[in-house]
């Protein structure tokens, strides 16, 4: 084969593998390559059709009836292999068995019900930066004592745990979203304790488990009332846990490092605190913390042309649709003058992210703590990230701060 020849027998589109750890590690070649490849693309490797252009994947997140979850929102399919665990009441379910456990955490988690929360959350937000501020040289690594310190200081107690046993929930999320990919060397990694840590997150779903005041026993509560069964409340517990823990964590670890990337944005946080949430929307937006989902074709169905057989597999790829340049103008720039709502990194439609307001209070508490008290923050050296099948995470956030 000829130089020419050779260099452009690039691997056709079709035998990507979207898990492999280089697109883990740099997802955004390959969501272009599959934008520009058509509306519908076919991963021959495992046999999915992946939807990467904002239209289509908003258009299958909201169409529940046609593209279903409950044989499974990874490449697993419920119907003809055994979920690893017992499949969620909410994200691995359509209606009617969603309706009533979605019902129940959308009340215990809505803006309203989050209201007795954020004064405390503004506390402890303001002692977690305090710290920041006292480290020598005031550089430190702003993934370990912001993004991941701050969740996990006041998460758990919201939900209502106990002291025991938090430091599970950090690997039980990553162990979950490794798990709607394919089996491959992250989900391997894990393999050997997937029993051990499953039996200790779901004892701590048990009533006797929880406090008097949390998430959880709201949830215990609404068993009692009839909202729930008895036997479904532990499992609704366990979504939070979850799917509430790692997601923020990268979540306000994306913001972070969308700040100290971008100086003039910092400053207008600081000249505009009440910019906060919007801002986390764009964060969110921008690195989709949650790059992927898969659905279900629940019948033979034409998606722009390409038909989708019945009980095939679409890949959603959430991340790439967040940089479409057809939906965003200059996609891949962090813009707080932007208006990132429409955005699909808490999903759309039925299934979307019934805890969204649970994050946006913790970025909120967080971001408004960082911008009274810091004037400046660059990065001190690379980011690590951190791999996962369907999390854009991170290990860690070198940060260098002046104090404002
Ligand atoms: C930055 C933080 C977060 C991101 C990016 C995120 C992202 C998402 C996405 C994309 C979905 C849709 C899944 C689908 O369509 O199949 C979702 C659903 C869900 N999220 Fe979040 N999430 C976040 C935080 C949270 C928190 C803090 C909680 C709990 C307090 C939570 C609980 C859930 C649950 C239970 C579902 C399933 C909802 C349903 O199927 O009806 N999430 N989330
Ligand atoms: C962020 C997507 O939401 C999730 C993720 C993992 C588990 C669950 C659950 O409902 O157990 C929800």
């Amino acid at each position: 084969m000829t130089e020419t020849a050779a260099v452009s027998a690039s691997p056709p589109i079709s035998d990507a593998d979207p898990f492999a750890a280089e697109h883990l590690e740099h997802p955004e070649p390959l969501h272009r390559r599959l934008r520009e490849a058509g509306p519908v693309v076919r991963l021959s490797r495992y046999d999915v059709h992946a939807l990467a252009r904002y239209q289509e994947v908003r258009a299958a997140l909201v169409d529940w009836q046609t593209f279903q979850s409950g044989a499974g929102v990874g490449l697993a399919d419920f119907r003809h292999e055994k979920p690893w665990r017992p499949p969620s009441l909410l994200l691995e379910a359509d209606p009617p068995h969603h309706d009533a456990p979605r019902r129940v955490l959308r009340e215990i988690l809505a803006p309203l019900a989050l209201r007795r929360l954020r004064e405390t959350w503004q506390t402890v937000a303001e002692e977690v930066v305090e710290t920041v501020l006292a480290e020598p040289g005031r550089e430190f690594d702003a993934f370990e004592a912001l993004a991941k310190a701050f969740p996990l200081r006041v998460f758990p107690d919201a939900v209502g745990l106990g002291p025991q046993g938090r430091e599970d929930l950090l690997p039980y999320g990553n162990m979950a979203f490794n798990a709607f990919g394919p089996r491959n060397a992250l989900v391997e990694a894990d393999a050997h304790r997937v029993g051990d840590l499953s039996a200790r997150v779901n004892a701590r779903c048990a009533r006797e488990a929880l406090s008097e005041d949390g998430f959880g026993a709201r949830i215990w509560a609404a068993a009692d009332r009839g909202d729930l069964t008895h036997a479904q409340a532990p499992l609704v517990v366990r979504s939070l846990l979850t799917a509430g823990v790692d997601t923020t964590v990268h979540g306000l670890a994306a913001a972070l490092y969308a700040f100290a990337t971008h100086p003039q944005e910092w400053q207008r946080l600081r000249a505009r605190p009440e910019l906060a949430r919007v801002a986390f929307d764009e964060a969110v937006r921008w690195q989709s913390p949650v790059q992927t989902f898969f659905r279900t074709a629940t019948t033979d169905v034409d998606v722009a042309g390409t038909r989708i057989r019945e009980g095939g597999k679409i890949l959603m790829f959430l991340g790439s649709a967040n940089r479409d340049p057809e939906r965003w103008p200059d996609p891949d720039r962090f813009d707080l003058t932007r208006d990132p709502s429409g955005h699909v990194g808490f999903g759309m439609g039925i299934h979307q992210c019934v805890g969204q307001h649970v994050a946006r209070l913790e970025a909120e508490t967080l971001l408004t703590a960082l911008a009274r008290r810091v004037g400046h923050l660059e990065l001190a050296g690379e980011p690590r990230r951190h791999l996962n099948n369907t999390l854009r995470s991170w290990a860690s956030l070198p940060v260098r701060i002046r104090p404002a």
